[in-house]
C-alpha cells in the first residue's frame, strides 16, 4: 500500500511538473491576453510572480476521463490518505513570491467582457457542462478569482449579489479535483468542503457543483433530513461535501465524515455564519482540517470575527474585493422604489404592487416574522398563486416550496430573511420589503434576489410615513436612490383579503396584519411566538454596523437576530437551516431597528 502511494507520488510529481507548466501557460495566456490584449502571451507569462518563463503549449488538458468514477463504490477508493505529492491544491501552485496579506485585487479587475471559458484550459467536462447551462464566459469575480485560485492561494472574496461567486470558487476547485482524480484515482473522503449558513444555500451550492462537474460525487449535508442516508452516501465515497456546520459536526462525531483529506475549504456567506450562531462550529471544523489546504472565504462584510478567522486559519490570503469602497452596493440593473403605507394598509397594497411592477414574473415579499409571512401569504393566496417560506415549515415542505417557486408553479413567495442570502432563483423580477429590514446588509441581500446574473429587476421598500430618515440612510448606504411611488389609497373599515387571518381583532385589515410597532419600534412579542427573550444589544460591533435610527426603537437597541441564550428553540434562526448541534455564543446582533419579534425573525 505504502509503495503504491509512493510510486504514485513519484510518477505523479514528474507528470505534474509537465502538466503544471503547460496548464499555467495556457491559463495565464488566456487571462492576460484578455486583460491586456496588446501584450504578447509570452511576455505576459514571464510577468507572472513565479518569475518562471513557461513554455507555450496549446490546451494542455488532454486529461483522460476514463479513470473518473461515475458510480460510487467502496472498491474503487483511492488511497485513503492523499500523499503529500498528490496535493490537488498545489497542482498549479507557482512558487508565489509571498505577497503580503495586504495584497488585494480591487474593483479595477471588474471590467470588460467575460473570458471565454472554453479557452481557459479547464477540463472539457466542465466546459461542456457549463456551456449546456448557457455559461460560456466568466463573470468578473470569476475572472478575478481564477488565476490565484488555480495557483493555490488562500483568498477572501467579495462581490455584489448575483454576480457568480459560487462558480468563482467552484470552477477552480472542481477542475483541480477532476484532474487530481484522473491521476490518483477516486477516494472515499471528500477533497473539498464547502460550508454554508443555511440548508437552502448548501443545497444550491451543491447543485451548482454537481451540474458543473457531473463526474464528481457531491453530497449535501444538512439537518432536518435523515442522517442515516447521508452516512451511507459518505461511506460510498464523495469528492465534494457541502453542508451546514451543525450537521457536519454531527457526522464527524459519529465517525461518518472524515475530513483528513480535505484540500479545499470554502466558507460561503461567511459573515452570515456568525449571525446565525455558527461561529464556534465553524472554528471546530476548521481546526479539524489538514494544515495543508487551500482556504477560500466569501463574505459580504468583514466583522471582527471574520478578520480573526482569517488571521488564524488562512495563509497569506489574497483579498479580491469587487465591491470595495464603491458607493453602489447593489448589482447593476436593479431599480429601487419606495412607497409609504401605514401599518394597517400595507398588506393590502402588495397585490397592486405585484400587478404594477412584477411584470407577471416571480416576486419575493420579505417579512420580518414567520407569523407575518404566513398571514400575508394566506391573504395573498386568495388572489394570487402564493406560498410562504420560513423556519417553522418542515424541511421537506421548504424544499417543495422552493422547487415549486423555481419551476413557476406559483409566482409569489412570502419569506422571512431565510431566503435573503444566496438563494438563486432565476427570473425574480420583483422584491418587496414588507417593512424596513434590520440593517442595510439585509436590505442588500434581500434585494439581490432580483437582478441576478446581469438581469434587470425591481425592488420596492414599504415604509411607514414616519420612516423617511431610515429610507434616506439606506439610500446613502447602498448608493442608489429610491423612486418614491405614489401611495395607494386603502379604505379603512372595509373588509380586506386579510380579514380574519390573524388572531387579533380590530383594524380593518384583518387584525392579524396589524402592526403595533408602526414606527418600527421594535416592540418584541407583538406577534406572539415567544418574543422577548432575545439577547438585546449584544456585541453590536460585530454586526453590519448599520442601523437606522429614527422611529421609536423601544427595544433599546436590540439585536435583530438576537435569539440568544437558551431560547433558540422558540424561533429565531433556530428553525431555518441553522441545524446546529451545539449551542454557540458570541453571536452578532444587529442593533437597531426594530424587529417586532426577535424570536420569529427566521
Ligand atoms: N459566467 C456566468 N455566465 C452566466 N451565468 C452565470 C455565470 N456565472 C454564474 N452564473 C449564474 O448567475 C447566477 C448567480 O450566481 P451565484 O448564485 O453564484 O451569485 P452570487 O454572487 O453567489 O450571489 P449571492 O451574493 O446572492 O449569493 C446563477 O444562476 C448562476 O448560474
Amino acid at each position: 500500500m505504502i509503495s503504491t502511494v509512493l510510486r504514485r507520488s513519484v510518477l505523479g510529481a514528474s507528470r505534474r511538473t509537465q502538466t503544471l507548466s503547460a496548464s499555467l501557460t495556457s491559463l495565464n495566456a488566456a487571462l492576460f491576453h484578455h486583460l491586456a490584449p496588446s501584450s504578447s502571451a509570452a511576455a505576459t507569462v514571464s510577468d507572472l510572480k513565479s518569475g518562471v518563463a513557461l513554455p507555450q503549449t496549446p490546451n494542455p488538458y488532454g486529461v483522460k476521463a476514463r479513470d473518473f468514477h461515475f458510480q460510487s463504490g467502496p472498491s474503487e477508493f483511492r488511497a485513503s490518505m492523499a500523499s503529500p505529492a498528490g496535493f490537488a491544491a498545489q497542482d498549479y501552485a507557482l512558487s508565489y513570491d509571498g505577497g503580503d496579506s495586504e495584497e488585494s485585487v480591487g474593483s479595477s479587475s471588474n471590467g470588460g467582457d467575460g473570458l471565454a471559458i472554453s479557452e481557459l484550459g479547464i477540463s472539457p467536462e466542465i466546459v461542456k457542462a457549463l456551456s449546456g447551462r448557457g455559461i460560456d464566459k466568466l463573470f468578473p469575480i470569476q475572472k478575478a478569482v481564477l488565476e490565484p485560485a488555480m495557483q493555490g492561494r488562500d483568498m477572501i472574496g467579495r462581490a455584489r449579489t448575483g454576480t457568480g461567486k459560487t462558480l468563482a470558487f467552484g470552477i477552480p476547485v472542481i477542475d483541480k479535483i477532476i484532474k487530481f482524480n484522473a491521476k490518483h484515482g477516486r477516494g472515499k473522503n471528500p477533497l473539498c468542503l464547502v460550508l454554508a449558513p443555511t440548508r437552502e444555500l448548501a443545497r444550491q451550492v451543491e447543485k451548482e457543483f454537481r451540474e458543473s462537474a457531473p463526474s464528481l460525487d457531491t453530497i449535501c449535508l444538512y439537518g432536518g433530513t435523515p442522517i442515516g442516508q447521508q452516512m451511507r452516501e459518505l461511506n460510498y465515497g464523495v469528492d465534494v461535501a457541502v453542508g451546514t456546520p451543525g450537521r457536519i459536526i454531527d457526522l464527524m462525531k459519529r465517525g461518518a465524515l472524515n475530513l483528513s483529506e480535505v484540500q479545499f475549504i470554502v466558507l460561503d456567506e461567511a459573515d452570515q455564519m456568525l449571525q446565525v450562531g455558527f461561529a464556534e462550529d465553524v472554528e471546530v471544523i476548521l481546526q479539524k482540517l489538514p494544515e495543508k489546504r487551500q482556504s477560500m472565504m466569501f463574505s459580504a462584510t468583514m466583522p471582527s470575527w471574520i478578520r480573526s478567522l482569517t488571521k488564524k486559519y488562512l495563509n497569506n490570503p489574497l483579498t479580491i474585493d469587487l465591491v470595495g469602497d464603491s458607493d453602489q452596493k447593489l448589482a447593476d440593473g436593479i431599480t429601487m422604489y419606495s412607497i409609504s403605507a401605514d401599518s394597517y394598509g400595507k398588506a393590502s397594497i402588495i397585490g397592486p404592487l405585484v400587478e404594477a411592477h412584477g411584470k407577471g414574473g416571480k416576486c419575493i415579499v420579505f417579512t420580518q416574522t414567520k407569523r407575518d409571512a404566513d398571514r400575508l401569504s394566506y391573504g395573498l393566496a386568495k388572489t394570487f398563486k402564493c406560498e410562504a417560506l420560513h423556519g417553522d415549515i418542515s424541511q421537506s415542505q421548504r424544499e417543495r416550496t422552493l422547487a415549486g417557486f423555481r419551476d413557476g408553479n406559483f409566482n409569489i413567495l412570502v419569506a422571512t430573511d431565510v431566503a435573503a442570502r444566496g438563494l438563486d432563483v432565476p427570473n425574480v423580477d420583483l422584491v418587496i420589503h414588507y417593512e424596513l429590514p434590520n440593517n442595510t446588509e439585509t436590505f442588500v441581500h434581500r434585494t439581490g434576489r432580483t437582478g441576478r446574473a446581469g438581469k434587470k429587476g425591481n425592488a420596492i421598500l414599504i415604509h411607514g410615513p414616519e420612516q423617511s430618515r431610515a429610507v434616506k440612510m439606506i439610500e446613502r448606504e447602498v448608493g442608489s436612490k429610491f423612486t418614491e411611488l405614489p401611495s395607494i389609497p386603502v379604505e379603512r373599515g372595509s373588509g380586506s383579503m386579510f380579514e380574519g387571518i390573524g388572531g387579533r381583532s380590530g383594524g380593518s385589515y384583518g387584525g392579524g396584519m396589524r402592526d403595533r410597532s408602526s414606527s418600527y419600534g421594535g416592540r418584541s412579542g407583538g406577534y406572539g411566538g415567544g418574543g422577548g427573550s432575545g439577547r438585546y444589544g449584544g456585541d453590536r460591533s460585530e454586526g453590519s454596523g448599520s442601523r437606522y435610527s429614527g422611529g421609536s426603537d423601544r427595544s433599546s437597541g436590540y439585536g435583530g437576530f438576537g435569539s440568544g441564550g437558551s431560547n433558540r428553540s422558540s424561533g429565531g434562526y433556530g428553525g431555518f437551516g441553522s441545524d446546529r448541534s451545539s449551542q454557540s455564543s458570541g453571536r452578532s446582533s444587529f442593533g437597531g431597528f426594530g424587529l417586532k419579534d426577535p424570536n420569529s425573525s427566521y
